[in-house]
């Protein structure tokens, strides 16, 4: 069976790196999402055990305690995200690529563990302020919330070129049709 690769899709919140992977999953079935532990309140439409596994701060912190995490992270204020060793493995076993939506720092993480079996792809919002458009128009955080996302998202932007590869997000057909191009060329 051939082993599965590492591919991580980052980008400052907004710029839409949770749209092109649903999309990106919808489109290839080689390809598991990895569902990343948080401690973050669940919004409306969400799942624990598919988009996150909801957790309590003791509960996350019990399993960094165990060592059960690859990388994690306080990516905003009180709010910790984790990618679970188990979830690599369990994807990677049956022989299917990974697929990340996770934070800048995070990424670089994964691809200093995993080197070239892992792909990190960076999705580039076309400026600051279709960010913050986007951001509030999605309509899921609060003030403080949404405040911490745009005060991060420049910082963020500067590791851009660290990543393997930059997917602009203007128009989104494009860059969904990019995003599946990047993925299959690298599983090629
Ligand atoms: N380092 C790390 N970051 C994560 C993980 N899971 C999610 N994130 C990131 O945490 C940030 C906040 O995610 P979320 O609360 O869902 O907000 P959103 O980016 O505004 O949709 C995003 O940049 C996610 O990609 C993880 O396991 N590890
Ligand atoms: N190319 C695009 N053009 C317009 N709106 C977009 C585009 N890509 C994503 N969006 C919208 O912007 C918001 C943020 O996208 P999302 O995927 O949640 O971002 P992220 O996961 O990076 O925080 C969502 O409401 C999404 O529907």
């Amino acid at each position: 069976m051939k082993k599965g690769k590492l591919i991580v899709f980052s980008a400052p919140s907004g710029a839409g790196k949770t749209t092109l992977v649903r999309y990106a999953l919808e489109k290839l079935n080689n390809i598991k999402f990895s569902i990343s532990c948080t401690t973050r309140e669940k919004r409306e439409g969400e799942e624990h055990e598919k988009d996150y596994y909801f957790l309590s701060p003791e509960e996350f912190k019990t399993k960094i305690a165990n060592d059960e995490f690859v990388e994690h992270e306080e990516v905003y204020r009180d709010n910790f995200y984790g990618t679970l060793k188990s979830e690599v493995e369990r994807i990677t076993a049956e022989g299917n690529s990974v697929i990340f939506d996770i934070d800048v720092i995070g990424a670089l993480n994964i691809k200093k563990i995993y080197g070239d079996e892992c792909l990190t792809v960076f999705v580039n919002p076309p400026s600051l302020d279709i960010l913050k458009e986007r951001l509030i128009s999605r309509n899921t955080e609060s003030e403080d919330k949404l405040k911490q996302r745009i005060d991060k998202a420049g910082i963020e932007m500067e590791k851009a070129k660290e990543f393997d590869i930059i997917l602009l997000n203007d128009d989104l057909e494009t860059a969904k049709q990019k995003a599946l191009e990047i993925i299959q060329d690298f599983l090629k």
